[in-house]
């Protein structure tokens, strides 16, 4: 089998979109001044979907949504002409031809984010070809079904966010990750509404269940460190992304306070970032997004490095690519999941590109034995609020 066309293309979502409410999720561009809303350039709104054509007409869809324009152009000009012609089953001598022919600028960030995506496609291709589901390929079914965790909850009206929050409880959803809305810019103000929106949330799901805080990069160490005695009243189960992805050593320290456990890493990128976060014991849940960090064939082999420190991997944002990973390894004990609604920051659009992702039930997700490669196929019921470039 040959790898004979790869083809991806640009989804620029032009339906309706929810604006944000303000201060709705605290970010890395709080800190700098600007004009602008802050969470601006943290949206989905678009998305590149990458298929893959095997000689035998076998496609695999792939996907990226970090700069989708930007990976269009790196897979059409650099990538697709090294996977082209080849084996897809020689996935690992594909990653690295890709890995290490954009090594000079590639490595991390959205030239990761691309191979990411090329590297899906081929895995879909694997399992289509042999009529198995991804996680079959990887280490099989280790979970009868994956407990999963409610993600969204971004700062709102306190009694909206309860609302919310209730909804979901009634839904059967056992974890609830929410967002704060403020950091270091909005000085004691903005501690005090953080606490208030923690407490109001625990008022509703109780403390049999589980709730993680999501700061978005949005603080940093000072904060984090003031920040971290005033919540551990409330219990969660982890601070996720308390300061910038590069503040590796601040995140270490963080953990290190051993207050609340730190998590994070969906900014982070392939096997060698993730070798440096675990060996500085910088968070003690691990986070990479399958579609940014180099792929299955990379978040594999990062699974077993989680394996053999014993910090489990509980990856960024759901979908089926993670969902693959999640299956085949004990290390992975929950997925995260974003339910259906309308478009608002984007991280729900893949639910209007995609066929084929699991609907949560009861606070689990199901993968099929009999459904092969990731599982996935395009939506064509939304189409016509798109523009598609190819
Ligand atoms: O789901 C997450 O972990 C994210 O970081 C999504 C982002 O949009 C804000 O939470
Ligand atoms: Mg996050």
């Amino acid at each position: 089998m040959k790898i004979k066309s790869v083809r991806a293309r640009v989804f620029e979502w032009k339906g309706k979109t929810v604006p944000p409410q303000g201060n709705f999720c605290s970010n890395a561009m709080d800190l700098v001044y600007s004009n602008t809303e802050s969470m601006s350039t943290f949206r989905f709104h678009s998305w590149t979907v990458v298929e893959i054509e095997t000689d035998d007409g076998i496609i695999g869809l792939g996907n990226v949504a970090l700069a989708p324009k930007v990976a269009k152009a790196i897979i059409d000009e650099y990538l697709a002409p090294l996977v082209i012609g080849q084996d897809p089953w020689d996935y690992e001598y594909l990653w690295q031809r890709m890995y290490r022919a954009t090594h000079a600028w590639g490595r991390k960030g959205v030239t990761m984010a691309a191979i990411s995506a090329v590297d899906l496609a081929i895995w879909d291709i694997l399992g289509k070809s042999v009529n198995k589901p991804v996680f079959k390929l990887l280490g099989g079914r280790t979970k009868e079904k994956i407990p999963c965790y409610y993600s969204k909850l971004y700062r709102t009206d306190l009694k909206e966010m309860q609302d919310e929050a209730q909804k979901f409880l009634d839904q059967g959803f056992k974890a609830f990750k929410m967002r704060f809305g403020y950091g270091p810019a909005h000085l004691q103000d903005g501690v005090r509404e953080n606490l208030k929106s923690v407490e109001a949330i625990r008022e509703v799901i109780g403390y049999d269940t589980d709730l993680m805080l999501e700061c978005y990069m949005g603080w940093n160490l000072e904060y984090a460190k003031r920040m971290l005695p005033k919540l551990a009243r409330f219990e969660p189960r982890w601070l996720e992304e308390p300061v910038i992805a590069d503040d590796i050593d601040g995140y270490a320290e963080l953990n290190a306070m051993n207050i609340i456990p730190i998590s994070g890493g969906e900014h982070e990128f392939s096997l060698y970032g993730f070798k440096q976060l675990l060996d500085k014991k910088a968070v003690s849940v691990v986070q990479y997004d399958t579609n940014r960090v180099g792929g299955i064939t990379a978040a594999h082999k990062i699974n077993a490095l989680c394996e053999a420190y014993s910090v489990p991997v509980i990856p960024h944002a759901g979908q089926m690519h993670n969902y693959h990973l999640t299956m085949s390894t004990l290390a992975s004990p929950m997925a995260e999941y974003f339910p259906i609604f309308d478009v608002e920051v984007g991280n729900e659009l893949f639910w209007y590109i995609f066929d084929g992702e699991p609907v949560a039930d009861n606070g689990f997700l199901q993968l099929r034995d009999d459904v092969p490669g990731l599982g996935l196929t395009l939506k064509t019921e939304y189409l016509d609020q798109f523009h598609i470039i190819d």
